[in-house]
């Protein structure tokens, strides 16, 4: 598996570090609010479970999984949502947990969906950005790292389900992106 990176472009330590700020700052930010944190499976999962560990208040925690096609620049995509939440998010603080932000297609149809529902406030925390992929504008409330236009895996982002669980945020080699590819 290691021999598939081309290069890491964030450390674990790097990672932690910066997950230890980010928690302590929406520890401040949600003193006062009905914190429910929401997740994007699969990517998120690795980040969400280190993030809640350093947010020191009591949080709601539930899981959302959505498909999207055509997320092609000529596209405007669309979203299915897979897995919905258990409850109702009417009066909630919700932030969205995402590993990575990309066209911005997931991240825009989540927003709006959960606004409509009637939560109090909507926020999104991202530890990825690759913002030279972007064809819809999202506001980013809390970033881990900027990123560049790299095939990214590690800390929950996956190639054809593998690599997930790198403790580390690596660029992946282009011939396996590509032979992969070739082989489908
Ligand atoms: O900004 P966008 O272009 O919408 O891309 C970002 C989305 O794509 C990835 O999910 P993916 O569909 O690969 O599922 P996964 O999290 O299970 O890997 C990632 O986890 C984000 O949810
Ligand atoms: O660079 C990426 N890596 C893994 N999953 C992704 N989903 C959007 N961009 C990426």
């Amino acid at each position: 598996m290691k021999n598939d990176i081309k290069e890491i472009l964030i450390s674990e330590e790097e990672v932690s570090v910066r997950i230890k700020e980010l928690g302590k700052e929406i520890t401040k930010d949600y003193k006062e609010k009905n914190l429910m944190v929401v997740g994007i499976l699969k990517g998120a999962v690795v980040f969400m479970s280190e993030l809640c560990k350093r947010i020191d208040l009591p949080i709601d925690m539930d899981f959302m999984s959505v498909s999207s096609y055509g997320k092609s620049s000529r596209s405007t995509g669309e979203v299915k949502i897979i897995k919905d939440l258990d409850d109702s998010v009417e009066g909630k603080d919700i932030l969205i947990v995402e590993d990575i932000i990309d066209t911005g297609l997931t991240l825009s149809y989540l927003t709006d969906n959960l606004k409509k529902r009637g939560a109090n406030s909507v926020k999104i925390i991202t530890l990825l950005d690759k913002p030279g992929r972007r064809n819809i504008q999202v506001k980013v409330d809390y970033l881990g790292f900027e990123v560049p236009n790299e095939f990214i895996v590690g800390y929950g982002l996956d190639f054809s389900e593998m690599y997930r669980n790198l403790p580390y945020i690596a660029a992946l080699k282009e011939e396996v992106y590509n032979d992969e590819i070739l082989n489908k």
